[in-house]
């Protein structure tokens, strides 16, 4: 899958994913009406809405981008309901052709994260079938419990030829408190970036591991950094847009080659139409707002990556 990742972002110059993070206030009032008539003001209803949201951003910009990255706790704070419009949205953009990006930031002892592996990346024995389940492409994986909780996910990605993100430095202001925290003289990020490049290095792809990293676009000194630390990890990099972090910022976090990251924005893209300057599509045209903040995102990060050749 990182060589179809590679291949997606060369053939469409896009190194971009949208995020599908849909909350209830960014479903334009016609989705919401529409879902409340069929299912009532319920955990169904909300489901039906967000899947409803959804599909529009996904018909408008599939053509554009090489992966999608749904956030899945904006599924599950919706409970069953919220994790089958999750599941509907993962498969249709299989059937758009997308990668997707299942952000779930799991990880856990050994047994467990094997579970959670099976469950999003895996395939699971029931009786005597085997059978697909969430079957995201990718997983975002959280390091904290260290190798044993991230091996299971290096062994489904192996035969599964999927892939994971592992959180190296998080975008969010307090990120620091922990990351940032120097141990014999170095920052723990660091020190995980440098187990990243381990882990990945026996999960090669043709030019990438499939053990990449995630790195907030909005510490650009440290994805500098992080980028020599993991040269062969690829890096999907939140934080773009919404959170503040700028294009020219994100110049470092690719290589040479002019691959090596991907750049996520979800509420840039998925709310375009509720903000200035895509206000003008109107809520009936989210998709076409999404559209249009997808292409000016492309432009804008290919635009610093020239300038900088
Ligand atoms: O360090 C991290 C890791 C993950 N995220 C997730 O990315 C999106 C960002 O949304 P925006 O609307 O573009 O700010 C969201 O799903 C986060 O949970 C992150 O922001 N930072």
């Amino acid at each position: 899958m990182i060589n179809k990742l590679c291949e997606k972002i060369k053939k469409l110059g896009a190194p971009v994913v949208a995020g599908l993070d849909p909350m209830l206030s960014y479903v334009p009032e016609h989705i919401l009406k529409r879902s409340f008539e069929e299912y009532g003001e319920t955990l169904k209803g909300a489901a039906d809405a967000i899947w409803q949201f959804n599909k529009g951003i996904v018909d408008s910009v599939c053509d554009l981008i090489p992966a999608v990255k749904p956030q899945i706790a904006m599924y599950e704070q919706f409970g069953v309901e919220g994790m089958e419009a999750y599941k509907k949205t993962v498969d249709y953009c299989h059937e758009k052709d997308l990668i997707v990006i299942g952000d779930v930031k799991r990880g856990d002892i050994g047994s467990t994260s094997a579970a959670y592996a099976t469950g999003h990346l895996g395939r699971v024995q029931v009786g005597n079938t085997v059978q697909k389940v969430f079957d995201e492409d990718f997983a975002t994986v959280n390091p904290y419990l260290g190798t044993d909780g991230i091996k299971p996910f290096v062994d489904v990605c192996k035969e599964e030829k999927k892939g994971i993100f592992i959180l190296v430095k998080t975008s969010n202001p307090s990120s620091g408190e922990f990351q940032d925290r120097l141990m014999d003289g170095r920052p723990l990020y660091e020190w995980v970036g440098e187990k990243v490049a381990q882990w990945g290095e026996a999960c090669m792809g043709d030019s990438y591991s499939y053990v990449g990293a995630v790195v907030g676009a909005t510490y650009p000194e440290m994805g500098k950094v992080l980028r020599k630390v993991m040269p062969k990890s690829f890096i999907l990099v939140p934080g773009y847009g919404a959170q503040g972090g700028k294009a020219a910022d994100l110049v470092p976090y690719f290589n040479e080659d002019g691959l090596g990251a991907i750049v996520n924005s979800s509420r840039g893209i998925i709310a375009a139409y509720k903000k200035e300057p895509y206000a003008k599509f109107g809520a009936e045209n989210f998709g076409e707002a999404s559209r249009q903040a997808v292409l000016d995102m492309i432009a804008d990060i290919n635009g610093a990556l020239q300038a900088h050749i």
